[in-house]
């Protein structure tokens, strides 16, 4: 008798470990470590989802062991790598592991989607042959089938007889098209070129491309349209033999446009030192992981595509992650101009059915290189040889919801599993990966300067409270409207970005001073001059922007606060004569729309981006030869102890983007805080310095990197609730925690209600914590049993914020 471990899809603490149930004998055998089943669970008649992480011939268990009762897909769905991986995520984010098995799939196998098998080739038993017809493909349910038939199906997976596909409700089916191929050798062609009837013009034509083409395999539509043929051509070539026709799936291509092809540049002797040891470990399976720090324009980007190259030469795959894809398209168009149709893209822009498609050509090994956001750090990439982390200080690798995952923490989790090095590039690492680096966990490696010695762009603060006693109340100061005419003269381009990290208009009742308020949230509405419309950024409530004061009945509502359509409004009466591209979450909504408006922007049919943070990073335009910040100060002003590190990143980032070829480039940041140190620090643009500085502070406040930090919180729909369970949990952590740490709070979060819930958390500091694992599972079990109703406790290692 055969026994399975299945990992149940309950995402609560009682379910969080594998049950056993009976394999049926007639599949003993036959069902693989990974796929899923549907299992009995519980009292009643209740099926649900598992995965099989585990299969054994006894069963320690006494009492009734329950058998499968069906299996969902007929081939396994994560890898080995992947239940290894989940177990160790589950654990060092505090989450189920259900939960972190499922965040690996895509979502279309995480809903309830139709399976279908599909004939692939050779021939099928005859009792699989009777089940198919006439058919290409039939829907796999197992519930319909016999155990025997369900054998022979696997059987036949294994064998590469059938492929599975997974079914998206509005995409039907895989696209299926015909592709036709020259059956015969080229002199048998030319031969029967020799002997058509002379008139057959379509034929002969046919006959020539075939034999100018004696390996591809082209799409019919296509190969009619190029030829001018029509298909009964074709038709009645296959029926001579000279060509095979075959049918196969046309996988939904997300990049359809042509992307031109770019070759290896020759590199400076910086980048190659980077490249040469990167390629050391690659070949050396060493899964070391290099710190890339290089300035703004040093040309990390031609380290990443050389260093992948070595890679593939050495026979193995490459995943590179992100920042959020759709916002740099540049990249992508470099990975993809250079490595071609060995890519595939993974990330938030694709539609359901595109994602699986992509992540389908990852698991059969057809894509080697994988180029994605956060989630692609799951890619079912096998046998990696090396992973890449852009801009490896940005704040999207962090997953906000469970599991908490760092994607910094999964990749090397995968570097040390596939026994290859790991690459953080920044041009301002985080201090966590720099303080490592110093500590040589992490080898450091250089790119000090700009590509071809151009020198980084000459920054000029701007004091805004000179501007106000002047009197003036606009967004603009004198000195920055200048340097843009200069540039509107000499027919260059300028870059604008204005901060809006925590920071929107909202609407202020200038009589009784009332601010309109999310009816679910602790926070102000935001107004959106397009469409008349107050928004909540935290719940998504909505409502028109009212004419008469809520609370007082007065008619002197004004917005406060600015936002980039303010601005543009404001720019085009400053500059009439300029063309602005603006780029914020509402001009880049549809699909497409951000890489477009860049698109434009790069041919010089604007010569302004007026844009928020999206525009700070990756931008590689040669006429940028100005970058205006509107406000430096935002950012500095959060309650947060990373305030300093996020300025001067967000602002030696959107320096950079200007005077990367040939001209000079000089930036321009409206400050009202000139003398703080991360602004003055990016007037100089030096990392290594700010990096020193800063880690004295948070030496003095015992801050990461000298210390980890993790946060819970409780949440509940009553205030009280969650207030009282945040302080119960503080009381047990002091109990059950060593002394060597600190707990700050409990606090009310900063926006303490949230789609009207209440949260409450605090925060523990901690260098070595033996107790932690433990006090914070028992804080799980104990704090939010099914007793304590409408109580939720997260646990967030490492979290972002504070806030
Ligand atoms: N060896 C080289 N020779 C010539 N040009 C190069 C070389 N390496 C990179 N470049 C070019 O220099 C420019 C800047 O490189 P890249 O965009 O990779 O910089 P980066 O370090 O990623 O910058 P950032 O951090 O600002 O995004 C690009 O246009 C790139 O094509
Ligand atoms: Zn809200
Ligand atoms: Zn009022």
């Amino acid at each position: 008798m055969q026994f399975a471990q299945v990992l149940v899809d309950v995402p609560t603490m009682q379910t969080d470990k594998p049950f056993t149930y009976q394999v049926p004998a007639q599949l003993a055998g036959d069902l693989k470590l990974g796929m899923r089943v549907i299992v009995p669970f519980g009292r009643g008649k209740r099926k649900i989802q598992g995965f099989i992480v585990g299969f054994s011939d006894h069963v320690d268990f006494k009492g009734p062991v329950k058998p499968i009762s069906a299996i969902i897909d007929p081939n396994p769905v994560v890898n080995d790598e992947m239940l290894k991986l989940s177990a160790w995520l589950a654990q060092t984010t505090f989450s189920f592991r259900i939960s972190c098995v499922l965040t690996m799939l895509p979502s279309v196998m995480r809903a309830k989607a139709k399976k279908v098998l599909q004939r692939t080739d050779g021939e099928l038993p005859a009792a699989l042959q009777a089940l198919f017809g006439d058919h290409e493909q039939i829907e796999f349910d197992q519930a319909a089938l016999s155990d025997e038939q369900t054998k022979l199906i696997l059987k036949a997976v294994q064998a590469g007889q059938l492929s599975v596909d997974y079914v998206v409700k509005n995409h039907a089916k895989p696209k299926l098209i015909t592709k036709v191929q020259a059956h015969l050798g080229q002199p048998q062609l030319q031969k029967i070129l020799d002997q058509v009837a002379k008139n057959a013009v379509a034929q002969q034509k046919l006959l020539r491309w075939l034999i100018d083409h004696p390996k591809d395999a082209i799409a019919q539509p296509t190969l009619i349209k190029t030829l001018g043929i029509n298909a009964s051509t074709i038709k009645t070539a296959a029926q001579k033999g000279w060509v095979t026709q075959s049918t196969v799936e046309a996988l939904r291509n997300p990049y359809q446009k042509p992307i031109q092809k770019n070759y290896p540049l020759q590199l400076n002797a910086d980048q190659q030192n980077a490249v040469d040891h990167i390629a050391d470990s690659i070949h050396n399976d060493n899964a070391k992981v290099y710190l890339l720090e290089g300035v703004t324009g040093s040309g990390k980007t031609e380290v990443y595509l050389q260093a992948m190259q070595k890679a593939l030469a050495a026979g193995k795959t490459a995943l590179m992650l992100v920042p959020e894809i759709a916002l740099t398209p540049q990249m992508v168009n470099r990975v993809k101009g250079r490595f071609g149709n060995l890519v595939a893209m993974l990330h938030s822009g694709l539609s359901m059915g595109e994602k699986y498609d992509e992540w389908r050509r990852i698991d059969q090994g057809d894509a080697k290189v994988v180029v994605g956001a956060r989630s692609a750090v799951f890619a079912p990439l096998q046998n990696i040889g090396i992973i890449i982390m852009d801009e490896e200080h940005d704040s999207s690798y962090k997953q906000e919801d469970t599991p908490r995952y760092s994607t910094r923490e999964v990749a090397k989790w995968r570097g040390q599993y596939n026994h290859c090095p790991v690459v953080l590039g920044s041009a301002t690492p985080s201090l966590e990966s720099r303080a490592r680096a110093s500590k040589h966990v992490y080898e450091l490696l250089m790119l000090p300067h700009r590509i071809n010695n151009q020198a980084l762009p000459a920054v000029h603060i701007v004091d805004m409270r000179n501007e106000m006693a002047n009197n003036v109340t606009s967004d603009f100061s004198q000195s920055l409207v200048d340097a843009i005419k200069l540039r509107l003269a000499r027919k260059e381009q300028t870059v604008l970005m204005l901060n809006r990290r925590g920071y929107s208009a909202f609407l202020l009742c200038r009589d009784c001073g009332f601010v309109l308020k999310c009816p679910n949230c602790d926070i102000s509405l935001t107004v959106h001059l397009k469409g008349h419309q107050m928004q909540c950024h935290y719940c998504g409530y909505e409502q028109p922007i009212p004419n008469v004061c809520p609370n007082c009945q007065g008619h002197h509502l004004r917005t406060f606060g600015t936002g980039t359509e303010k601005v543009e409004q404001e720019l085009n009466q400053i500059l009439p004569d300029a063309r602005v591209i603006r780029m914020d979450v509402d001009t880049t909504k549809r699909k497409g729309a951000h890489e477009k408006l860049l698109a434009r922007f790069g041919s010089g049919q604007a010569d302004i981006l007026l844009g928020t943070q999206m525009i700070a990073k990756g931008l590689d335009f040669p006429n940028v030869t100005l970058v205006g910040v509107l406000n430096a100060d935002t950012s500095l002003e959060l309650p947060d102890f990373r305030a300093n590190e996020k300025t001067f990143q967000l602002l030696t980032q959107v320096s950079g983007r200007a005077g990367r070829a040939d001209k000079a480039g000089s930036v321009y940041i409206q400050t009202f805080n000139p003398d703080s140190q991360a602004i003055q620090l990016a007037k100089t643009q030096d990392y290594e310095q700010f990096y020193r500085s800063e880690m004295r502070l948070r030496h003095l406040a015992n801050y990461p990197p000298y210390f980890f930090t993790i946060r819970v919180t409780a949440s509940a729909t009553y205030e009280n609730q969650a207030a009282g369970t945040i302080y119960q949990i503080a009381n047990f952590l002091n109990g059950a925690l060593t002394n060597r740490n600190i707990i700050l709070g409990p606090t009310p979060s900063a926006i303490t209600r949230v789609n009207n819930k209440y949260y409450y958390q605090l925060i523990i500091k901690y260098k070595h914590e033996p107790n932690l694992q433990s006090a914070l599972e028992t804080v799980l079990n104990k704090y939010q049993s099914a007793t304590r109703h409408g109580i939720y406790i997260s646990i967030d290692p490492e979290p972002v914020s504070f806030m």
